[in-house]
């Protein structure tokens, strides 16, 4: 299966080159070249399976050989042995026809490492085949450097950097990125927004010396293979409520726009999804956007879920290019226009598309307490503030088809935001035994000035120090 960039200018890649470049080299990111099936019976099958079975049938058609079925399988089989639930991706029931998918049983308590724990194998697996080293960035609002941390720590084919906004993340998600005490780990708090962070990133990318210097690879949901791997729990979800024979919706907390692309990706294979709900928080780009047709970029705004306070959502580029047509001319001059002018205007036929599959609704700061207050006194679930704004934004799909069940997807637990949760509801969730003692944890991180040209000087030296020291 090749891969071709929504920007059409760079060269189209297999899996293997595609989950190791993560950005593509002109700026675009990488999709599928077409989108591969799977038929109602195999959806059906994939009923009562274990969550890594269903993994493995959803995952191979994108791999399509280029790792052999066993290695990909056992990768499988031990990221997902990592989860602290049976059922990997439990769902539960909070309301009449109302479920929550909990995604938050891994390592670092976020839906980060559904992907993340696979995505580390993969790329390990592919490195130790070529002999090759990589580097990888990131930029995180808090879950997906955590998530990356624990799934790279240790490795001696990676240095990780990590680049977070000083002070904008929780004090949980920085100790799990900071107290990590592995010589290839490195956690860069930025003295500004993620956007910042995230700009960064793709600037690193765009700068081909050092990219190629350092062997750049990305573990954001630019790139794909995070993509493809969060698809896999819209179908153990689906099909635990009775798909493909009856349609269900999701409501995704969104951010990056990663998360509710895969359910996108999901339904393009096969599964009979009904809507795709966008929950924002009060960073509400995409609600404006589906409202108007007009991105626009405004100053991100904190609020009680610090990972979504997000304004250039980078998979939205992937859902323009399919609503395009796969016009990648009219993908590069949507992003000319946001770069030089920090909004651009979707058409009228291609926003048409994008209202047939998806809804949007924004949840201001006390819906998002109101939600999680009351969602406790009725039913005493205690849901974390992300996970708030998909169920309140669901209420409003199951408003105007109650018959319809919707899935809201839980992506954090709530003990990664202890302060929000216990305002709300008057309870201070606990973490979990294996991370009891985070508190306690000496702290290693350094603080940058939000400047990349500092930031790639920070990277080079590092890594040249820890590759000098392991030679
Ligand atoms: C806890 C949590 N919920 C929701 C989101 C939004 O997901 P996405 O960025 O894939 O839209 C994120 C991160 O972005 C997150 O960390
Ligand atoms: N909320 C995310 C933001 C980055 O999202 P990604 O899915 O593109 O990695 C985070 O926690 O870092």
């Amino acid at each position: 299966m090749l891969h071709v960039s929504t920007r059409g200018e760079a060269p189209a890649l297999g899996f293997a080159d595609a989950l190791l470049a993560g950005l593509a080299r002109d700026g675009g990111l990488y999709v599928p070249e077409s989108w591969p099936g799977l038929t109602r019976d195999a959806i059906q099958g994939l009923a009562g399976r274990p969550y890594a079975a269903a993994a493995k049938a959803v995952l191979a058609p994108f791999v399509g050989g280029e790792i052999p079925g066993a290695a990909l399988g056992a990768m499988i089989e031990d990221a997902y042995a990592t989860f602290r639930h049976a059922a990997t991706c439990p769902l539960t029931q909070i309301g009449d026809n109302l479920f929550v998918l909990e995604l938050f049983h891994g390592p670092t308590l976020a839906f980060k490492d559904v992907a993340m724990q696979l995505l580390g194998r993969l790329m390990d697996h592919v490195l130790k085949e070529r002999g090759a080293r990589a580097t990888i960035v990131g930029a995180t609002s808090g879950d997906t450097g955590s998530a990356a941390v624990e799934a790279f720590k240790g490795l001696d084919r990676v240095d990780v950097f990590i680049l977070y906004p000083h002070g904008r993340v929780s004090e949980v998600q920085r100790r799990q990125m900071t107290t990590v005490d592995s010589p290839n780990v490195h956690a860069l708090a930025v003295e500004g927004t993620f956007d910042d962070c995230q700009a960064m990133v793709k600037g690193m990318f765009n700068h081909a010396r050092f990219r190629d210097e350092l062997q750049l690879s990305g573990v954001n949901s630019i790139n794909w293979a995070r993509v493809a791997a969060q698809a896999v729990y819209y179908f153990t979800a689906a099909v635990a409520l009775g798909s493909p024979h009856r349609p269900v919706s999701f409501s995704v907390p969104t951010g990056n726009f990663g998360d509710v692309l895969a359910g996108w990706v999901a339904k393009r294979m096969g599964l009979p999804v009904e809507r795709l709900m966008i929950g924002t928080n009060a960073n509400d780009i995409l609600a404006r956007t589906l409202r108007s047709g007009v991105y626009a970029i405004r100053t991100v705004q904190p609020t009680a879920s610090p990972s979504m306070d997000i304004q250039i959502s980078s998979n939205f580029e992937r859902l323009l290019f399919e609503a395009y047509d796969r016009d990648a001319a009219a993908i590069r001059r949507l992003m000319a226009n946001l770069a030089q002018s920090k909004a651009f205007t979707v058409d009228e036929a291609p926003l048409a598309r994008i209202h047939r599959e998806f809804s949007a609704e924004a949840v201001s700061e006390p819906d998002v307490a109101a939600e999680m207050a009351a969602t406790c006194r009725a039913t005493g679930y205690v849901l974390d503030p992300h996970t708030a704004v998909g169920t309140r934004a669901g209420r409003a799909l199951l408003a105007e088809r109650p018959d319809i069940p919707v899935i809201a997807l839980s992506t954090a637990h709530p003990a990664k935001f202890p302060d929000a949760v216990e305002r709300a509801t008057g309870i201070r969730p606990a973490l979990p035994p294996h991370m009891a003692d985070l508190m306690e944890r000496p702290e290693r991180f350094t603080v940058l000035p939000n400047d990349r040209a500092g930031v790639e000087r920070f990277i080079r030296e590092r890594a040249r120090a820890v590759r000098g020291a392991a030679a």
